[in-house]
């Protein structure tokens, strides 16, 4: 099983992660985490503190000479911003200083619940860690788990379906394809007319101190049937996924395959008919069953049934606006309208990569339990015995 926890505050030093459950022999470099912190810095319509930011990580333990160990693996992400905060973010009491508290909470954001909960009376406290900084370490993990999964020829990778109420339509090509367009798009949306009506509705709504929330589509491929299982609620494939996905900063829903649609069409035009030919098992497939349809998002009853996954997350417009919104000082009790003095106005493109980050993460650990060893070869002949076990089904 793959664990991992992060640390870190968002203007504090640094954010660090822990990783443990990674088999030996995995390839890790500091490369191929670093192109994953870099795409998460990308996109258009983020915020002052994307210009100080130029993240990359460190591995700290767990892989020598570019091999993991099999022991914990540690990643860091320093945050270059901590040079601008290092009294204010001290965990040294000579450098209290009460008078610069935050007292005003910001509607959206973590802060009154935190604050209440807490029992802080400086929402610092709480914005600090509620903050979706920690993203760059959980996309540092994200990097490990697709450097799992690779050995193993299982790719994620996404694209962004809508940004403010626009929809992108990607060519009908292969996923694989549609990640390599998106590459080359500043919004990650495979589709030229929507990305500049996107960027067009983000310079309006940050002309107007507004912000825009969207919707990020994530893909597996290459997974055998059977991750995941329908004997127990806290197994099931879908459960696990959506559950990753909401525990990203702003993201307020999650579907499966045709996901809230499905509710609307009769069965007929949902549920996804079972072909089979032998013939695929030569051209690598792990099975010779097969659908050409895919409104399920390749699982079915809690597992992986072979077919790409797909998941979309829906995320809310930045909470921070330029555009004061209402709320009420926590020392005075006064009423007051918030001000900003930096934000994002989009973080749609960046949700994208996070949320690719925790899926593979997911799909990784789900992948251990089903095949799991204590190394890359031993996991091999575990899966290799799986479809020996299922081509002739
Ligand atoms: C990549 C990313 C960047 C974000 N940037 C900002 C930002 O600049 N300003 C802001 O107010 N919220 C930002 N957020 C959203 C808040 O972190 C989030 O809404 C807040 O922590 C409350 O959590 P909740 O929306 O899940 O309830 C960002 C979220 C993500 C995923
Ligand atoms: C730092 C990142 O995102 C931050 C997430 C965030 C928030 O409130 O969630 C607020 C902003 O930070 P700051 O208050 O320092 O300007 C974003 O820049 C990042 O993505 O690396």
């Amino acid at each position: 099983m793959l664990r991992y926890l992060t640390a870190g505050e968002s203007h504090g030093p640094q954010l660090t992660a822990i990783i443990e459950g990674m088999p030996s022999s995995v390839p890790l470099s500091t490369e191929s985490i670093n192109h994953e912190l870099a795409r998460r810095q990308q996109g258009y319509g983020r915020g002052g503190r994307m210009l100080i930011e130029k993240d990359t990580a460190e591995i700290l333990s767990g892989v020598r000479w570019g091999e993991t160990l099999a022991s914990p693996v540690t990643l860091v992400v320093r945050n270059r911003d901590w040079q601008n905060w290092s009294e204010k973010m001290s965990p040294l009491s000579e450098y209290r200083d009460d008078s610069s508290a935050v007292t005003r909470p910001r509607p959206g954001h973590a802060d009154l619940s935190g604050a209440l909960k807490y029992d802080h009376h400086d929402v610092r406290n709480i914005l600090e860690r509620s903050s979706a900084r920690e993203t760059a370490v959980r996309v540092a993990v994200g990097a490990a788990a697709k450097a799992l999964l690779q050995v193993f020829d299982i790719r994620v990778g996404g694209f962004v379906s809508e940004v403010g109420g626009i929809l992108a339509s990607p060519p009908d090509l292969p996923l694989e394809d549609l990640w390599a367009l998106a590459a080359q798009s500043e919004m990650f949306c495979c589709d030229d007319l929507a990305e500049q009506r996107m960027k067009h509705a983000i310079d309006t709504a940050k002309a107007a101190g507004d912000t825009l929330g969207g919707v990020v589509e994530v893909q597996v491929v290459g997974l055998p049937p059977g991750l995941g299982s329908y004997v127990q609620w806290d197994r099931k494939l879908d459960a696990r996924l959506t559950m990753a996905l909401m525990s990203i900063q702003a993201i307020k829903g999650v579907e499966v395959g045709l996901g809230f649609e499905s509710a609307r069409r009769p069965g007929s035009q949902v549920h996804d008919e079972l072909f089979r030919d032998a013939g695929r098992i030569d051209q690598g497939a792990k099975s010779a069953y097969y659908r050409i349809t895919n409104h399920a998002g390749g699982i079915e009853g809690g597992m992986s049934n072979g077919e790409p996954i797909r998941v979309r997350a829906a995320m809310k417009p930045i909470p921070t606006l330029y555009k004061p919104l209402r709320s009420v000082d926590m020392l005075t009790h006064e009423p007051f309208e918030a001000a900003v003095e930096r934000s994002d106005t989009c973080a749609v493109p960046a949700a994208l990569v996070v949320a690719e980050a925790v899926v593979a993460i997911e799909i990784a650990n789900a992948f251990l339990e089903k095949f799991g060893g204590d190394s890359v070869g031993e996991i091999k002949r575990n899966l290799n015995g799986y479809c020996e076990q299922i081509r002739n089904a």
